[in-house]
Parts: structure tokens; C-alpha cells; sequence
């Protein structure tokens, strides 16, 4: 069994738990209550290389990366710096996120928020979007094509954006066919945690122009930015280069300096 099959599996029986707290039909109550989503697509696609700034307490890789007592604090530091949107891991096993933290981002900024999870229902959707969240992660690796298909429309109907995540040429064509406006290439291999920062110079070409293109895992400082910014990415998204970092707002400035600018190489500190 992969780790993302393990992550998975821990996630359904998670999902099931909430499920028979909340129902799907209160679920859904509480989604159509909550503030309308902010359109991340149209704030993505500004000019520059955005920063989407991750909460990330721990990961299969890395085990533990830091302590975030506060999130929503961590949240405004980056907001600050300039980031675009957070991204919010909301998995509880392996990540130590939760849907409290979504809560507490959410309340905190008023940039997009991504839920970073591992998706599998449309319980989990409609859970997202009660909890305020503007855009949702799907991993193609994760779902069967109709899942795929099913997840993103359901994302879409209710006014957020779909973040469709792949790692190779399949997945990345699985994504175009599910009709992905939005298409995050991670650099890590889920199933072997690898990572391999060629992966969106490889992939990255191939994607339609009108496709917004987001450089996942990796970004460690602003000579990683520049790499993918000059094979045209639209943002990256960033967890561990942020969360260990002193000043997590001034690592997000330098990268946000560094992307208004891509053509011009800067300095690596
Ligand atoms: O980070 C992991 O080890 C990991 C393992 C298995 C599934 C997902 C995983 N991470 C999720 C992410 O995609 C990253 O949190 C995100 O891209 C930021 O990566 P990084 O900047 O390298 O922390």
C-alpha cells in the first residue's frame, strides 16, 4: 500500500466519523449559509508569479516541521508578506490540520483559501465551503474519473475553484478531460514522496494557455521560484520553505518580490 492509499484510507473513516456527527443534509445547510467564495481564479491570474503560502505542521516526508499553535496568526504574516491565497491542510493523521484551522484562517484573511485534502466525497466539498474555504484540492492519483468529473462540478456549483493536482502526462490529461481550469503539478511523487522539481518544466508546456498553472513541493527559496516561473508558472505553492523560516512573512515578501519580476534573476540569499 502507497502512503497516499494509507492517507486515504485514514481519510475515509474520517470522513464517515464527521458524516454520522453532521449530517449531509445539515452539511449542506451550512454551505449554502456561508459568505459566497471569493473567485481565486480571477485573483490567481494576476500579473506575477502569486504565492500560495501553506499551513503545514507535518508531513509523511518530513515528519514534523512546526509547532503553528495559532494558525490564523500564521495566516495574517503571510498575508502580509503578499501572499495570493493559504493553502489550509486540513488532514488530521498524517498533516495534524483540521477543519478548526480552516475556521480560524478563514476568519482571519480575506484572500483566497485553499482546503488542502485529500478529497474523496462530495461530503467533503460541501464541508469546505462551510468552513469558508474558496478553493478545494482534487488529486488525480487519488480519484477514478468520474469521481474526478463529479468533485470538480460539485466544487464549481457552488461558486469555489477546483485546484486539480497531477504529477505526470496521464494525469495531467485526466485533468484537462475533467475540464480543470486550474491545474497544480506537484513535484512530489505521492506514492514514493519523492521529489522531482523537473516534473512541472515537463508537464507545464503541454497545459493550454488559458489553464492556470500552479508549481507545487519544492519551493525552497527564490531560486526555485524563478525555475518555475520561467516555464510559466502562475503561482506556486509553498509549505515547508514558509513554516520553518524565522520570519514566515518576509520569506513570503522575498518570494512575492522575486515573482513580480521573474525575468530579472535575482540573488539567492
Ligand atoms: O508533504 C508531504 O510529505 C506529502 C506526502 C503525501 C501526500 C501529500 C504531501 N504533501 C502535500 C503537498 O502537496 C505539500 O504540502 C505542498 O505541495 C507543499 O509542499 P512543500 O513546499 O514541499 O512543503
Amino acid at each position: 500500500m502507497s502512503v497516499l492509499d494509507e492517507i486515504v484510507a485514514g481519510v475515509a473513516v474520517d470522513v464517515e466519523k464527521r458524516q454520522r456527527r453532521i449530517p449531509i443534509e445539515q452539511i449542506r445547510s451550512l454551505a449554502e449559509q456561508a459568505p459566497p467564495a471569493l473567485d481565486a481564479f480571477s485573483i490567481l491570474r494576476q500579473p506575477g508569479v502569486g504565492v500560495i503560502a501553506e499551513v503545514k505542521r507535518s508531513s509523511p516526508s518530513k515528519g514534523k516541521l512546526a509547532e503553528i499553535p495559532d494558525p490564523a496568526e500564521l495566516a495574517c504574516e503571510y498575508a502580509a508578506g503578499g501572499a495570493r491565497a493559504i493553502s489550509v491542510l486540513t488532514e488530521e493523521n498524517y498533516f495534524r490540520g483540521s477543519l478548526d484551522d480552516l475556521d480560524a484562517v478563514r476568519a482571519a484573511v480575506r484572500i483566497p483559501v485553499l482546503r488542502k485534502d485529500f478529497i474523496i466525497s462530495s461530503y467533503q466539498v460541501h464541508e469546505a465551503r462551510a468552513h469558508g474555504a474558496d478553493l478545494v484540492l482534487l488529486i488525480v492519483a487519488a480519484l477514478e474519473q468520474n469521481a474526478l468529473v463529479a468533485l470538480r462540478e460539485r466544487i464549481e456549483s457552488l461558486g469555489m475553484t477546483a485546484l486539480v493536482e497531477v504529477h505526470d502526462e496521464e494525469e495531467a490529461d485526466r485533468a484537462l478531460a475533467a475540464g480543470a481550469r486550474v491545474i497544480g503539478v506537484n513535484a512530489r511523487d505521492l506514492r514514493t514522496l519523492k521529489v522531482d522539481k523537473s516534473v512541472f518544466e515537463r508537464l507545464a508546456p503541454g497545459l493550454p494557455s488559458g489553464v492556470l498553472k500552479i508549481a507545487e513541493s519544492g519551493v525552497r527559496d527564490t531560486r526555485d521560484l524563478l525555475r518555475y516561473a520561467s516555464v510559466g508558472a502562475d503561482a506556486v505553492l509553498i509549505g515547508e520553505g514558509l513554516v520553518t523560516r524565522k520570519s514566515p512573512r518576509e520569506a513570503v515578501a522575498d518570494m512575492v518580490t522575486a515573482g513580480s519580476h521573474p525575468s530579472t534573476p535575482r540573488p539567492v540569499r
